[in-house]
């Protein structure tokens, strides 16, 4: 009997993969071995670490996160296609417990891209999985655009996946097109008509586009399928993935009509969905269940009232349940090192002494010019400050003339590589004028294809995370920073671009003499 029969449910984490896809969410090697590492930790079955063929980049970072995980099964995701499948295997074979996840598209608009008649495709699959089973014990196969194939070719299609050797079949929704009483039927029709599928795993894998995706996934779980496809936050492509906070606390919450296990710990759920927030750039929405800043804030009388005399009146989870602990330390300009220690730890970080020193010093920075200091502001700070991208260029002084009577004026002090270089440029605008400043002294070609601002506190001395993307010769950096002063933070950001496009250059076998730096003024 599989685990299909009983009530574990699995979850599998494509953040790195599916949520690496969203326009703009690109993560560097570092990050995406960061976040792997966290969700081994939380307890996630699968790791879907990314598309092995896709670029030298992302082989690399699947192979490292193979070596590394603990606990978790490593997949990686390739076409229908021999080369894609050798490539994916090259990269998890290190995995203690490696997997292949390969695809292609079944419905009749997606078989109409490679010009496959049905049997060709079906050919296809047979050859693929087979090639995939032959390499690895775990072999998922994804139907791609199932909800909008037709059902015959569907459980035509999976039969043949499963004969092949498939030990996990994905029902993806991938348009999110379906809702959830098909969603179900779908599940149910599957188990019911094909030969074999008592014998394997069925997942879900849906996507948001209609805002239904957590629904869809948990009527297909509740239809059969043992394995939820995820991301942290949602994150995903269009309006993304199911969330992986929203399956594993529906299924705690409502054990009662959903009697289903996972073995994620769900007090992790807070600090993943922040750091995946720091280092995708995409901010979590305020009233995003379960995660969101407001997900358990009252500010109404009635509520606060309620709360007080009983916190079960107006919730229906206790914050601790997703890793939110009461803020009994409040952190300003009076706390010291051991205060700041506890409170990064508190939030996932382990720092060294010389590391909490030279944080230190950032944290009293911020705090003179700052009252509070919350969490939100500390995440922006590590960041920034772990990063060991953001070296060369440094930014030592600016001054900005910006208001209505123009013209906007950036006067800016950078040091490259330890020299010192100073310019002052007009622009439309204090950011514009800065960009050109930086611009000036640091001669580049990179075009400017994001500018977005954040705030990450309230009050109007919180802190703007602003993150800049950069596309030179087809590669994409984003830089981030962080400060009560916003032109000054898109500045940072810029630099910190740069500073990894730079580390880019150089690992594409560029000079790093290549920089050209002048003084403009
Ligand atoms: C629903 C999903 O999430 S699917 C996953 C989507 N993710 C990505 O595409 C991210 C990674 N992709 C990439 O880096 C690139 O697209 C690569 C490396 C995979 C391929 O790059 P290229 O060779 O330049 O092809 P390109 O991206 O232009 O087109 C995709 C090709 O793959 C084919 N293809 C797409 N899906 C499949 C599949 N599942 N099986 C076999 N072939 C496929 C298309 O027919 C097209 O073939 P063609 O070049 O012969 O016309
Ligand atoms: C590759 C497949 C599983 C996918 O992401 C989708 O169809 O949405
Ligand atoms: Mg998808």
């Amino acid at each position: 009997m599989t685990d299909q029969k009983q009530d574990r449910v699995l979850i599998f984490d494509t953040t790195l993969r599916d949520g690496e896809q969203s326009p703009g969410a690109t993560m560097t090697h570092a990050e995406k071995v960061e976040i792997a590492g966290l969700l081994d930790e939380m307890g996630v079955d699968v790791i879907e670490a990314g598309f092995p063929i896709a670029s030298e980049g992302d082989f690399a970072a699947v192979s490292e996160i193979a070596r590394q995980a603990k606990t978790a099964q490593i997949c990686g995701l390739a076409r229908a296609q021999i080369g894609d499948i050798d490539r994916c295997w090259d990269a998890v074979k290190h995995a203690r417990n490696p997997r292949i996840h390969t695809f292609i598209g079944t419905s009749p608009l997606h078989r109409a891209i490679p010009n496959l008649t049905m049997d060709q495709m079906a050919d296809r699959i047979h050859e693929t999985v087979t090639h995939a089973r032959n390499l690895c014990e775990n072999v998922q196969w994804s139907p791609m655009d199932a909800t909008r194939t037709e059902a015959d070719y569907l459980c035509r299609t999976v039969e043949i996946a499963i004969k092949a050797g498939a030990t996990t079949i994905n029902i993806p929704d991938t348009v999110g097109y379906t809702a959830p009483r098909e969603s179900a039927a779908l599940i149910r029709m599957l188990l019911e008509r094909v030969p074999g599928a008592d014998e394997i795993i069925f997942a879900t894998h849906c996507h948001n586009d209609l805002g239904m995706a957590t629904a869809n996934s948990l009527a297909a779980v509740e239809a059969g399928a043992r394995q939820v496809e995820c991301t942290i936050n949602g994150l995903g492509e269009r309006a993304g993935n199911t969330a992986l906070e929203e399956v594993v606390m529906a299924l705690k919450v409502r054990n009662d009509i959903m009697p289903f296990q996972t073995r994620v710990d769900s007090t992790k759920l807070m600090n993943i969905s922040r750091r995946v927030a720091a280092v995708s750039g995409f901010a979590v929405q305020f009233n995003k269940a379960i995660v969101g800043k407001n997900a358990f804030a009252h500010e109404s009388g009635i509520h606060q009232d309620g709360m007080l005399k009983n916190a079960e009146t107006f919730e229906i989870m206790r914050p601790a349940d997703v890793g939110l602990t009461e803020t009994n330390i409040v952190m300003g300009k009076h706390s010291g090192r051991a205060a700041l220690r506890s409170k990064l730890e508190n939030l996932g970080y382990e720092l060294g002494d010389n590391q909490l020193k030279d944080v230190f010093v950032r944290f009293k920075e911020l705090a003179d010019r700052k009252k509070e200091i919350y969490d939100e502001d500390l995440i922006a700070l590590m960041r920034i400050a772990t990063d060991p991208e953001a070296d060369r260029i440094k930014l030592k002084s600016m001054h900005v003339v910006c208001g209505t009577e123009g013209p906007n004026h950036a006067r800016m002090t950078l040091t490259v590589d330890g020299d010192e270089h100073s310019t002052e440029q007009d622009g439309d605008g204090p950011v514009d004028a800065s960009f050109k400043c930086i611009k000036a002294i640091v001669a580049h070609s990179a075009r400017l294809q994001l500018y977005q601002v954040a705030a990450v506190t309230e009050g109007t001395d919180a802190q703007a995370t602003v993150s800049v993307r950069l596309e030179e010769d087809g590669r994409i950096v984003t830089g981030q920073s962080a400060d009560t002063d916003t032109v000054v933070a898109s500045a940072r950001a810029y630099i910190h671009a740069l500073n990894r496009l730079l580390v880019r250059r150089e690992k594409g076998g560029t000079d790093k003499r290549e920089i050209n730096y002048k003084d403009a003024s």
